[in-house]
């Protein structure tokens, strides 16, 4: 719509005003308090949360506008929605309404026609009419662009998606940003789920499954503000450098405090530096390099073996065994003729301690006994005769403790390993485990284990989660998602992934039904989004292509319908000419726009290679390599197993011949990756022969 619009001058106006009372607002709110009356420290973390709040209206008020007529009112009322809201403090009537409350549900979930529209109140359902959605692009405090995607009586055809396909032609920096103004309804439908569910979401590429998780979250906090603190939510991500590129996401919806982690950093962090992770443990090296035979997948691959239910069901059953034989059937004797018996220390131990963890028993065993030894010592009369008792029997108490085993969670899952230990365990397993947990090392498909054990022996810490994120959750063992569980009165999870992209099969699942059978029938909640939204249609085909070889039995990804140029797959004639051609695709889309380049390789050690030769060339590139924690964004070589979860405006394969991407799954799933990296544009190269994967006619 033109600036000259009158519609774009009332909404301009509008604008000015909004700006107006929340310049007043803020001048209302009051100083800083920084002295040490408790009450005012209280009051002035509320008027912080205020200056925040108004803060964030003050660079963008709101996105859209909805006019909407309640059943039983006499006219629509224009309501206006954005990612905070604003009451007018003299009426109490809002001014902005929050994105997250209930009849701002409509905005989203209105997808046109004149029939009544229902939302779900805290009162109950709701009736009304629309007459008008708008979407308003507010940047630098000016009104960019006004879009009405639906209008009462008017045509209104192929209004719905201008605004999206607006927004989706941006070009993109290095951070993953909100979408609060163009939530679709299929993901709204996700956002707003209900708090105690098991949600899990298989999404294709690019549908907006990171992005949904991370808004639903800020819902959840605003749903059950009295319930739910951001303090006992977490979030865990594949890799610290995909953390901050979604770091952006929270902030900018106004939501603090959630803790970004990997489920690495914090089981060590649970096992309080006890076990530390083995050199070499690197994936790339392990599971992505093309030297040597490519490693088999099956269920007795260490990961998904040691991720399983079963191998959980199998430690319970040692748990179980270990307590029962913990104590030694013997008195403890303090000294010649002064004897507890057995069974009194048995009484205690099982019955009275019953309900503490081993470790807990343990102590308030050896604490008992020395009470009772304390005991037999205020009998003696004679000083000296007592000091000598009493040395003994402490001396005695310290070996009688010491013949109990050790109870630490590396330990006893060492004992898992040895020599001898009957555990129905592959040999191949059992001997490479043991190599390594000799050294005090562990391997990351180990750390739930260890955790679980962990726990097992000493009980939670104080720890309990409001709500648990699990992203890339292809790639995560149901013996994971059972361990957080246990963190849980009720399980309240949102758990998203598309098998598709399950590139590290070897740990992660292969069916939902793996995660889901965690969870009882009326607490599972299983979504699917087909649609997505990062690439255009050309891309998506593309890739969709690539789809039936992943044997995920998956449908095609549904396009938005934003047709860009068409997918290049192109020949080298001779090596010496792709350091040329990666240069004029740099170059070219740079003119073009395009902020982020990626150049995606199969391998580690070619990205390496690949990275050296292209700042010789005098090409300068952000290598990533796996551990790395930031994400820079511009011009990016990235081996494709570390892509995941990444977006580019415009994406070159490097070389996509038939030794690179053989026909086969796991291949099949590295190169999907790539492909629905990019936004805008692809192009893959090859030397020699072709992959079988894509098919050129
Ligand atoms: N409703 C929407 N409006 C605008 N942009 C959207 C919408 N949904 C998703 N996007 C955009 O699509 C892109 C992909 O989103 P996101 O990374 O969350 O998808 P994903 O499903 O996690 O992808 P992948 O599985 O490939 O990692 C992002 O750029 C995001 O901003």
């Amino acid at each position: 719509m033109d600036s000259q619009h009158p519609l774009h001058t009332e909404e301009q106006l509008k604008l000015q005003h909004t700006f107006q009372e929340i310049d007043r607002q803020q001048a209302n709110v009051g100083p800083i308090y920084r002295g040490q009356d408790y009450v005012e420290q209280l009051l002035e973390e509320k008027r912080e949360e205020i200056r925040q709040r108004l803060a964030l209206l003050g660079n963008e008020p709101y996105f859209g506008r909805l006019d909407y007529q309640e059943e039983g009112k006499d006219e629509p009322l224009p309501l206006y929605i954005g990612k905070r809201g604003m009451d007018d403090p003299q009426t109490s009537k809002p001014l902005i309404i929050d994105w997250r409350a209930p009849v701002a549900s409509l905005f989203y979930s209105f997808t046109g026609g004149e029939a009544p529209v229902t939302y779900e109140a805290p009162d109950g359902t709701i009736e009304g009419q629309i007459y008008l959605k708008r979407n308003l692009s507010i940047r630098d405090k000016t009104l960019q662009r006004v879009v009405d995607s639906y209008e009462r009586g008017g045509d209104n055809i192929g209004l719905n998606d201008e605004f999206l396909l607006y927004k989706l032609g941006d070009k993109k920096d290095n951070r993953l940003r909100d979408i609060v103004s163009t939530i679709q309804a299929e993901q709204d439908l996700i956002i707003r789920a209900p708090r105690y569910k098991a949600l899990i979401i298989q999404g294709a590429a690019g549908s907006g499954k990171t992005t949904v998780a991370l808004h639903r979250l800020a819902f959840l906090l605003y749903q059950y503000q009295q319930q739910i603190r951001a303090e006992r939510m977490i979030i865990f991500a594949p890799n610290t450098m995909f953390l901050d590129y979604i770091s952006g996401v929270l902030p900018e919806l106004g939501v603090g405090n959630v803790k970004q982690t990997t489920f690495a950093e914090w089981a060590l962090d649970r096992l309080g530096g006890t076990v530390r992770m083995a050199e070499g443990s690197s994936e790339g090296n392990r599971w992505f390099s093309l030297e040597g035979t490519r490693p088999t997948i099956d269920d007795e691959t260490p990961g998904r073996l040691k991720g399983s239910l079963a191998f959980k069901s199998l430690l319970d059953e040692k748990l179980q065994s270990f307590e029962e034989s913990f104590l030694i059937d013997q008195p403890f004797e303090a000294w010649e003729g002064r004897i507890l018996p057995s069974t009194m220390i048995r009484e205690w131990f099982e019955v009275e301690y019953r309900h503490y963890p081993l470790v807990a028993r343990r102590e308030r065993l050896t604490a008992r006994i020395n009470r009772w030894l304390e005991m037999q010592l205020t009998n003696i009369g004679d000083p000296k005769i007592r000091k000598d008792k009493s040395k003994t029997g402490k001396q005695r108490l310290r070996s009688y403790i010491n013949k109990l085993p050790k109870a630490d969670a590396l330990t006893f899952y060492q004992a898992i390993f040895a020599p001898g230990a009957e555990n129905q365990l592959p040999k191949k397993v059992v001997d490479t485990t043991r190599a390594y947990l000799k050294k005090g090392f562990a391997q990351p498909e180990d750390l739930a284990a260890l955790v679980w054990i962990h726990y097992k022996l000493n009980g939670a810490e104080n720890l309990v989660f409001d709500h648990v994120v699990v992203d890339e959750a292809q790639d995560v063992s149901p013996f994971q998602i059972a361990l957080l569980n246990t963190f849980m009165n009720e399980p309240s999870f949102t758990i998203l992934g598309d098998l598709a992209q399950g590139i590290h099969a070897y740990r992660g699942v292969q069916r939902w039904e793996e995660l889901s059978s965690i969870f009882t029938d009326d607490q599972n909640s299983y979504h699917i989004l087909k649609q997505s939204y990062r690439s255009t249609l050309e891309i998506i085909e593309f890739a969709n292509g690539i789809l039936p070889h992943t044997d995920t039995g998956l449908p095609p990804a549904e396009p938005v319908f934003r047709s860009g140029e068409a997918v290049d797959v192109i020949q080298l004639e001779h090596e010496k000419a792709r350091l040329p051609f990666i240069d004029t695709f740099i170059k070219d889309n740079q003119e073009r726009g395009m902020r982020t380049i990626a150049i995606i390789g199969r391998t580690d050690e070619e990205c390496v290679r690949l990275h050296e030769e292209m700042v010789q060339f005098g090409i300068e590139a952000n290598l990533i390599s796996e551990g790395q924690a930031q994400y820079r964004g511009g011009i990016t070589i990235v081996p494709v197993y570390l892509a995941k979860g990444l977006e580019f405006d415009a994406v070159l394969i490097a070389d996509v011949n038939e030794r690179q991407y053989a026909l086969t799954a796991q291949d099949a799933k590295l190169l999907y990756v790539g492909c629905t990296r990019a936004l805008h544009r692809l192009t893959l190269l090859y030397e020699g022969k072709l992959t079988a994967l894509v098919q050129t006619d």
